[in-house]
C-alpha cells in the first residue's frame, strides 16, 4: 500500500468511524509502510496504540484488504526515536490537544521538571521513601503492589512520585505510565459519566501499564468514584501493573475512605516521609543554594544563615523554599550581602509565623525518656541524683527554648521554688561545659524537640 493509496482509504475511514473518531484516533497515524505482511503506523504514544489497535484495528485491516491482499496485520507502534511523552510538559502536539479538547479523557497530568532524583535530598526522615521510590522507577518487575506514599504538607510526596514517572520514562519509554491528582480522577470519571464514555474510561485507565494517584484522600467520602477507583485498582493489580499513590496519612487513618479500598492499599508497601529533620532542611537549602548561584551570581552570604533558617523554620519544605526565594530575590533588589540581619529583617513574618510553640509538658515528657525515669520521678519530690540531674536537665531546657518565667516553671516542676529553678538552670549550663555526656543529652534534646 503507497502512502497515496493509505490518503485515499483514510478518507473513506472518516464515514465508517465517525468525524470525532477520525479525528481523534485515525488522522494522527502515520503510516510507515508494509513489512513481511505488516502495515506498520507510527503513533504518538503506546496508549494511543494500543487504543487504535483494540478499537479500529480490525476495521482498518479489513479496509486495507479491500485494496491489498499482502497485509495480514496492521502494528501500531512508538518509534524508537519519539520524543518524550508529548502530553507531559511538553507542548501538545495538535492532535493531542485536539483530543484533550474533544473527549478530556488523556488521564495523564504535566509533571513538574525540577522533581526529578537528581533534585529530592535525602536524610533520614524520608530515606525509606526515596528507596522505595528508586525501585519502583527502575521499572523492573512488580514486587510490591501498590507502593502508598504519605506525609505531611510539602514534604516530597509530589516531588517523589514525578520523579518517579520521568524516571520510568527514561528506563522504560515503552511503558504506558500515567500520573494524575485523585481530584484529576474524579473529574475525568464524572465527565465521562455525563459523556456517556464509560466504557472509553474503564478501557483507558485499565491500559496503562504504571498508575500513578496522587493525594488520594481526596476522594474520601466520594462514593462512586471510589468505586470506579476500587475496580481500575484491582483491574491493574490483576494485570500485575504498578500502582503508585500517595496520600497524607496511612491508608487505615483516611476518615470516610471505604474499608475495601483502605485494606486494598496496604497490600504493598506503605512508606511515610517523617517531618524534616535540622540535618535534613539545611541539605535542602544547601543544594537549593547552589542552584540559585547560577541565577545570582554576585550574590554573596554570611556564614551561619542556612543553619539559622535550617534551626528556624518549620518543616514543611515548601515553605522553607519560599523564604528562600524571597530571600534571594530582596537580597538581589537592595544589591547586598545576605547577612543574618536581613534574613531576620526580610523573613520577619516567615519566622514570626513557624516558630515552634514547645510546651513545658513536651520538654518533661521527652527529658524523662532520654533519661528512661517516670515523669511522675522527675516532677516529684524525690531529690536522688536519677532524677534531680534529669529534672534540672529539663529546667534548663525549658528556660533555653520556651518563654516562660522562672516562677512559672517551678510551679510546674511540682511547685518547686523559683529559686530552685534559677539553681539547676545555672549548675546545667556549668556542667555543658565540663561535661561532655551532658553537653551531648542537651543537643540531642534540642534537637528532637525543635525537630
Ligand atoms: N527532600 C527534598 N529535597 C528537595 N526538595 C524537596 C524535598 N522534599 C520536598 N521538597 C520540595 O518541597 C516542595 C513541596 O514538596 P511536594 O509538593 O512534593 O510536597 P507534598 O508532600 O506533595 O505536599 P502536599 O501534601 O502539599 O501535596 C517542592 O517544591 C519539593 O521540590
Amino acid at each position: 500500500m503507497t502512502k497515496e493509496e493509505w490518503g485515499q482509504l483514510k478518507q473513506d475511514l472518516r464515514s465508517t468511524v465517525g468525524a470525532s473518531n477520525y479525528k481523534n484516533w485515525i488522522e494522527p497515524l502515520d503510516y510507515v509502510g508494509v513489512t513481511d505482511g505488516i502495515a506498520v503506523f507510527h503513533v504518538p504514544t503506546s496508549f494511543m496504540g494500543n487504543y487504535v489497535s483494540q478499537n479500529f484495528g480490525d476495521r482498518i485491516l479489513y479496509q486495507i484488504n479491500q485494496m491489498s491482499s499482502d497485509v495480514r496485520r496492521v502494528q501500531f507502534k512508538v518509534p524508537a526515536n519519539a520524543p518524550r511523552r508529548p502530553t507531559r510538559t511538553a507542548p501538545q502536539p495538535e492532535a493531542a490537544a485536539a483530543r484533550q479538547e474533544d473527549d478530556m479523557l488523556i488521564p495523564t497530568a504535566p509533571l513538574d521538571e525540577r522533581f526529578t532524583f537528581e533534585t529530592f535530598v535525602v536524610g533520614k526522615p524520608n530515606e525509606l521513601a526515596h528507596a522505595a521510590a528508586k525501585r519502583v522507577a527502575e521499572g523492573g518487575p512488580v514486587t510490591f503492589n501498590p507502593l502508598f506514599l504519605y506525609g505531611g504538607v510539602g514534604l516530597g510526596k509530589t516531588h517523589l512520585m514525578h520523579a518517579i514517572a520521568w524516571e520510568l520514562q527514561e528506563n522504560r519509554p515503552e511503558l504506558n505510565v500515567v500520573y494524575l491528582s485523585a481530584e484529576q480522577f474524579m473529574y475525568r470519571f464524572v465527565q465521562a459519566l455525563r459523556d456517556r464514555k464509560m466504557m472509553d474510561f474503564k478501557q483507558m485507565f485499565r491500559s496503562v501499564d504504571v498508575l500513578m494517584v496522587d493525594d488520594v484522600q481526596f476522594i474520601a467520602g466520594k462514593e462512586s468514584t471510589q468505586e470506579e477507583f476500587f475496580h481500575t485498582f484491582n483491574a491493574l493489580v490483576d494485570q500485575n501493573k504498578q500502582i503508585i499513590i500517595s496520600g497524607d496519612r496511612a491508608p487505615g487513618e483516611i476518615k470516610n475512605l471505604e474499608e475495601r479500598i483502605k485494606s486494598r492499599l496496604q497490600c504493598g508497601l506503605v512508606v511515610d516521609l517523617h517531618p524534616t529533620d535540622y540535618e535534613l532542611r539545611l541539605g535542602i537549602l544547601q543544594s537549593k543554594v547552589d542552584r540559585y548561584r547560577a541565577q545570582y551570581p554576585d550574590l554573596d552570604m554570611a556564614d551561619g544563615v542556612l543553619e539559622f533558617l535550617a534551626h528556624r523554620i518549620s518543616t514543611n519544605v515548601r515553605v522553607l523554599e519560599g523564604a528562600l526565594t524571597r530571600l534571594f530575590a530582596f537580597a538581589s533588589l537592595v544589591k547586598q550581602e545576605v547577612t543574618l540581619e536581613l534574613t531576620q529583617d526580610c523573613l520577619a513574618d516567615v519566622l514570626r509565623a513557624s516558630e515552634r510553640k514547645i510546651s513545658i509538658e513536651e520538654i518533661q515528657r521527652r527529658v524523662a525518656e532520654h533519661y528512661n525515669i517516670r515523669l511522675s520521678e522527675m516532677i516529684g519530690p524525690k531529690r536522688l541524683r536519677n532524677f534531680a540531674r534529669p529534672r534540672q536537665v529539663a529546667m534548663y531546657l525549658c528556660k533555653q527554648l520556651t518563654s516562660r518565667s522562672l516562677p512559672e516553671i517551678g510551679r510546674r516542676f511540682g511547685g518547686r521554688d523559683h529559686t530552685t529553678v534559677m539553681h539547676g538552670v545555672k549548675r546545667i549550663d556549668e556542667l555543658r561545659i565540663q561535661d561532655a555526656q551532658i553537653a551531648e543529652d542537651l543537643e540531642i534534646l534540642r534537637r528532637t524537640l525543635e525537630s
